[in-house]
């Protein structure tokens, strides 16, 4: 079964990879790109996602939501970001309405 530790798993495992050898590695080599070609990855990834959803096709929605959430985890990686610290923010925001969160910032 997978939950979140499906994501520590990946987590771990793109930690392991990111030295290992370019030519043999999809995680080194989008490291060794840099910065930018993980974040240029990530937009593409989320806009395939966005294509998935609007042609209501189910299963390459989950393929590129599985894209997305792959290419995310490498960001965080490269930018020293623990997933740890993702979820400890949607920890501290549960229970408070987006709604309510938002028109307290309008105010
Ligand atoms: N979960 C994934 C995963 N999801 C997607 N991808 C790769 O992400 C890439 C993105 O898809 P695209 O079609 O956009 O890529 P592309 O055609 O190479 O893109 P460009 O050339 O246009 O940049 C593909 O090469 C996918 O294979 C992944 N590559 C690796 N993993 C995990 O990471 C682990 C380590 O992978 P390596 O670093 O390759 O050993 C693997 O064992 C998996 O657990």
């Amino acid at each position: 079964m997978s939950d979140t530790g499906t994501l520590d798993r990946l987590e771990a495992i793109i930690v392991q990879r990111r030295g290992a050898d370019p030519e043999a590695s999809y995680v080194a080599r989008l490291n060794a790109k840099g910065i930018g070609k993980i974040s240029q990855k990530l937009g593409e990834e989320a806009v395939e996602t966005v294509i998935a959803a609007l042609s209501e096709d189910n299963e390459a929605l989950v393929g590129e939501a599985a894209d997305l959430l792959f290419h995310l985890l490498v960001l965080l990686g490269a930018r020293g970001v623990p997933f740890a610290s993702v979820l400890e923010e949607l920890d501290r925001r549960e229970g408070i309405s987006g709604i309510e969160e938002k028109a307290s910032r309008i105010s």
